[in-house]
């Protein structure tokens, strides 16, 4: 070869050297590793902060939105997959935090497609991992049912560290055996005032998700948030119209004082709830709850409203249920979802009480079910 083109190509090896570690000094490209307590490990590329989280892995099946995924309290104790492959294509704002900040513990997406999800993700210290094969996962989820996992970014894994990190996931707590609420909910008690008072709520925030406050502030409902654990005296001390029980993360059935107070309130004032709300209200009234194979979250979960016959598509987000059979006799089941036929809503004989297992408030969507906010609020007239 003339000696000239020998030239040429050492100079271009030497440039595409120097480029490449230039952009990895630039672009810090991070390993990731998803490990399952049942052993399959996927190995893919890292997003968001580099960090080990534990929690319980789930799908969901919202094609949009996870921006309010990422930030409901929900979803605390969990690393999060997300069914449709890309995300990130319509970047992030605050004003769709669903309270301040990130609460689910990792994420997991088939492919980020815009910066913005990974800065999201890095200002708040949570790891995300991509380029997985999240159908066959969510396929194995659907058949064996939610596992315990460990998701890990890091500039290098060793399969060494991945052994360990499946040793871990095996001795890590079942979601059952934490404590998940006390982290998410309140620590003090918030008025959410409106100009026009109709009616004033108190909510006991177990990690309430904001649009429910938006939702009912809209209406001209004043909304006295207080934490879990507040007592029953301090509740009626504020005078609700109705008591709203929150959403939040983890199984209901760990949650025995704010069950005992709900119990007291029972008979004394209108009571209504959502999705964990739902759960515990049940219990107060002695019903069950148990766990679910995979849950229900998405955007599409059909309910059937059992009085009207009407079906209505909601957002959801939960692995318990409400076992039916457990219900005295004067607490009737509302709404039943169409794919299980388990118990979405309940609703007391002659009391002023109801609540549902789905999100009205949700967002993005679907709004079917708004008209609940309106409902809460007219039991006010049920005093
Ligand atoms: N969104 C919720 O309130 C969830 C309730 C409960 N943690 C469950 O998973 O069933």
């Amino acid at each position: 070869m003339p000696s000239f083109w020998k030239a040429f190509i050492n100079a271009l090896f030497i440039i595409t050297t120097f480029a490449q570690s230039y952009i990895g000094i630039l672009v810090k490209i991070m390993e990731a590793v998803l490990v399952l307590e049942n052993g399959i490990v996927f190995k893919g590329k890292g997003f968001g902060a580099e960090k080990e989280v534990f929690g319980e892995l789930v799908f969901t099946t919202v094609m949009t939105g996870y921006v309010e995924v990422l930030t409901d309290p929900s979803y605390k104790g969990q690393i999060v997959m997300m069914t449709y492959p890309l995300q990130g294509n319509y970047g992030v704002k605050k004003e769709w935090f669903e309270s301040d900040g990130i609460k689910a513990e990792g994420f997991v997406v088939r492919e980020v497609t815009n910066k913005a999800l990974d800065d999201f993700l890095k200002e708040y210290n949570v790891p995300g991992i991509q380029d997985i094969d999240t159908r066959f996962l969510t396929r194995n989820i659907r058949d064996k049912g939610v596992v315990k996992s460990c998701l890990k970014v890091a500039e290098k894994i060793s399969d060494e560290e991945i052994k360990d990190l499946l040793d871990k996931v095996k001795k890590y707590k079942d979601i059952s055996d934490i404590d998940l609420v006390p982290l998410v909910s309140t620590k003090e008690t918030i008025i959410h005032k409106t100009t026009n008072r109709k009616a004033r709520c108190v909510l006991i925030d177990c990690g309430v998700k904001l649009n429910i406050i938006r939702s009912l502030v809209k209406r001209n409902c004043e909304v006295v948030q207080v934490p879990y654990n507040t007592k029953y005296d301090e509740i009626l001390e504020y005078k609700p119209d109705f008591v709203l029980i929150s959403n939040g993360p983890g199984d209901p059935a760990r949650l025995k004082e704010v069950i005992k107070c709900i119990k007291n309130l029972i008979g004394v004032v209108p009571i209504t709830g959502i999705c964990l709300g739902n759960q515990l209200l049940a219990l107060a009234f002695g019903g069950e709850t148990y766990k679910m194979k995979f849950g229900h979250r998405g955007g599409n979960q059909p309910v059937k409203d059992l009085k009207t016959d009407k079906v209505y598509i909601t957002s959801q987000n939960h692995g318990f249920a409400v076992r039916e059979e457990s219900l005295p006799d004067d607490v009737k089941v509302s709404f039943i979802n169409l794919n299980d036929m388990t118990v979405e809503g309940i609703k007391h004989n002659d009391l002023p009480i109801f609540s549902v297992q789905f999100h009205p408030e949700a967002r993005p969507g679907p709004h079917d079910t708004m008209f609940l906010f309106d409902d809460m609020i007219k039991l006010k007239d049920r005093k």
